[in-house]
């Protein structure tokens, strides 16, 4: 039996995150020696904070939000393919692989290589990619990077079109430790019944 591998970023105070979006911080809040037992923590963040899950409600008033989301989507076998530092990904950079039956997608691209610094560009996930994907099958892409559309887009054509065709977005993988190949995956959000998006601690392990 292969062993999990963590494939999440790790949540921390420096973590970086969307320009302008809410800092990540944990705090104790209520220490043990305030409180005389316990050390209690607070944390603060944005829902699209290191690796998460966006909800159709992030960019689709009407969308669905988290608790709405399937969890079969997050559990269960997922091919991994590596891309390396592509300018875009669309149905030529995928030509090449057999795809057919494939479920969870995730894309690893080592694009983002300083996670400390969040990236001002990021390789585009070309929408038309949407149709060709749902047809083999997948549910659920999953990327090395912290969104599906350019960092300055305002449309979210990448977002809205996955979500037509019914495929879940999971962003911010670390991935540079995982080679290409058949995989079991866990990823799930947190039942935030109103949430948008949500961060999930997500591993794999080789099939
Ligand atoms: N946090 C933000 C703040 C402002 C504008 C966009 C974002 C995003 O999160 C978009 C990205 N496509 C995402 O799903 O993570
Ligand atoms: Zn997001
Ligand atoms: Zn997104």
């Amino acid at each position: 039996m292969y062993p999990w591998i963590d494939i999440s970023q790790r949540l921390e105070n420096q973590i970086a995150v969307w320009p302008g979006d809410t800092p990540f911080i944990y705090k104790v809040n209520w220490s043990k020696a305030e409180s005389g037992s316990v050390n209690v923590g607070q944390i603060t963040m944005s829902t699209h904070t290191g690796t998460h899950i966006d909800a159709p409600f992030h960019f689709d008033d009407n969308g669905k939000k988290v608790i709405d989301l399937d969890v079969n989507l997050y559990i269960g076998k997922a091919r991994v393919i590596h891309l390396p530092n592509p300018s875009s990904i669309g149905i030529k950079e995928l030509s090449g692989y057999e795809l057919d039956g494939v479920t969870r997608l995730l894309i690893r691209t080592d694009f983002w290589k300083d996670r400390q610094q969040f990236p001002n560009t990021i390789p585009e996930i070309e929408p038309e990619l949407a149709s060709n994907l749902a047809k083999l099958g997948v549910r659920l892409l999953g990327l090395d990077l912290p969104s599906v559309d350019p960092i300055d887009s305002k449309e979210l054509t990448a977002h809205h079109e996955l979500t037509r065709y019914g495929i879940h977005i999971l962003e911010g993988l670390v991935l540079d430790h995982v080679e290409q190949g058949e995989y079991e995956l866990a990823a799930l959000p947190l039942p935030i019944v109103e949430a948008d998006g949500s961060p999930v601690r997500a591993v794999v392990r080789k099939t």
